[in-house]
């Protein structure tokens, strides 16, 4: 793929003039907010979400959810809490009321991952055509996994035999199921994507990967935890089943009151400032159990350098003013590639970074983009067959390509904090997973920024 760096409006991120003190309240979670609200929308009775993100992909998947038929109501007041929850006093809830999901529709699915690979499953329960549209990005990620798993499974879709969007799923309100056969190799979204929606399939669905490596297993974990959340039964590998075979019993889902946890992946560049100057974050209501991969940063982060506690003011993390070079596979956790491999750059040693080949098919090829960015502003970075191998080297100031990647925007910040004159194209496009960025990320600063 070819990098063509774009020209949007340059940021000048803030430059650390000290150690970084702060409390940064990070917003809910993207993969558990898009998960909740389909499981919710497929459920017999009406649910809650409390605290959910509030973001570009996940309004996409509230859109699209509501455009097949769901009403989701949004509540911002104290009465939308339930009594002694986190909310109570006030905060945001939306209300999930299920309904038959219907078509014709058509669905944007922007560059939302969770939207492009959760959805068609569930449209094939919906009656009537429901197209799938989305950035041109969108057209270049994989999906053929879910395609032509939902074929197998007794779907019609007409994707012109691309094998990704643009494309109709033919919706006939319900869907045989069964066995099949995936590989997941590119995207562990395919895997999810199918248990989400199979306890409303009618022999449910059991997923067998025969491909290579499987990436992000929390995902999975996630998706697994979420749907016995709300009543489904599912054999997976880990708890004693088959390795890479999940089964999925048909039955009726619950509507639960969930609230959720704040994304700990974007928590990822806040816990790298304390890092990167020597500073200490806190980031409250740090989960103490979690499925979501950012609960790596602990050791990860602790590897290179930092020190963390989860105390009742939630997660402190504080940096010793050195950084170190870590040797990690990332296959586990590829989302937080790019807030390590900034980090990387700012170390007293070598990094190598494993087993993340899949991001080339991320937002943006990952690997390639963090590679010449960084190397534009007088970094050592070499793409491996599957990662980095990231040399620092002192970095000066320059424009900062994010290509439409919200955790290039925010790889860049990390950077900005201790390299002077780091600008950074288009950080709007944060609003991905964390619209508040900029705001959180000066927030932070305050007293210690320039
Ligand atoms: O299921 C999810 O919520 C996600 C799974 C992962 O996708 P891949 O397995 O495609 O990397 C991750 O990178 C993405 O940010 C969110
Ligand atoms: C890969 C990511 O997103 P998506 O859900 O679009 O795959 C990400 O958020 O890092």
């Amino acid at each position: 793929m070819t990098l063509n760096p774009v020209s949007t409006p340059l940021w000048p991120a803030p430059y650390a003039t000290g150690a970084v003190e702060a409390t940064v309240q990070v917003p809910g979670s993207k993969s558990v907010t898009n998960r909740a609200l389909v499981l919710a929308a497929l459920a017999a009775e009406p649910g809650w979400l409390r605290r959910p993100l509030r973001s570009r992909d996940t309004v996409l998947m509230a859109e699209a959810l509501r455009t097949l038929g769901v009403g989701i109501e949004e509540t911002v007041s104290s009465d939308s809490a339930a009594p002694g929850s986190a909310l109570a006093g006030g905060g945001e809830a939306w209300r999930i009321i299920p309904s038959g999901l219907r078509g014709p529709a058509t669905v944007d699915v922007g560059n939302a991952g969770t939207v492009m690979r959760f959805l068609p499953p569930l449209a094939t329960l919906a009656e009537g055509d429901i197209r799938f549209d989305g950035d041109p990005r969108s057209y270049e990620r994989p999906l053929h996994g879910v395609i032509d798993a939902l074929r197998a499974l007794g779907a019609r879709i007409d994707d012109d035999d691309r094998g990704s969007l643009p494309m109709t799923v033919h919706g006939t309100g319900s869907l045989d199921g069964g066995t099949v056969e995936i590989d997941a190799s590119s995207s562990s979204q395919f895997v999810s994507a199918l248990l989400l929606s199979a306890p409303r399939f009618n022999q449910g669905v059991e997923v067998r990967h025969i491909g290579p490596r499987l990436p992000s297993m929390p995902h999975i974990r996630m998706t697994v935890d979420m749907l016995r959340r709300v009543g489904a039964q599912v054999d997976e590998p880990e708890s004693g089943g088959e390795p890479n075979v999940w089964r999925v019993t048909p039955g009726a889902l619950l509507g639960r009151d969930l609230t959720v946890e704040p994304d700990l992946s974007n928590a990822q560049p806040f816990l790298a400032a304390a890092l990167v100057t020597g500073g200490r974050v806190i980031v409250p209501d740090w989960p103490a159990h979690t499925t979501q991969p950012g609960d790596r940063l602990r050791e990860i982060f602790t590897t290179m350098g930092g020190s963390c506690e989860l105390t009742e003011a939630g997660l402190v993390f504080t940096g010793s003013g050195r950084v170190h070079g870590i040797d990690v596979d990332l296959g586990e956790v590829g989302e937080l590639t790019p807030g390590i491999a900034a980090v990387a750059a700012l170390a007293d040693g070598e990094s190598v970074l494993r087993g993340v080949a899949h991001l080339r098919l991320h937002e943006t090829d990952r690997l390639a983009a963090l590679t010449k960015e960084i190397n534009e502003l007088g970094g050592d970075v070499t793409e491996t067959a599957d990662g980095l191998r990231i040399r620092p080297r002192p970095l000066h100031g320059g424009v900062f390509h994010t290509y439409d990647d919200h955790r290039m925007a925010t790889a860049g910040a990390i950077l900005g904090l201790v390299v002077k004159g780091v600008e950074i194209e288009n950080v709007a496009t944060t609003a991905k997973t964390l619209p508040d960025f900029p705001d959180l990320w000066t927030g932070m600063l305050d007293g210690t920024g320039q």
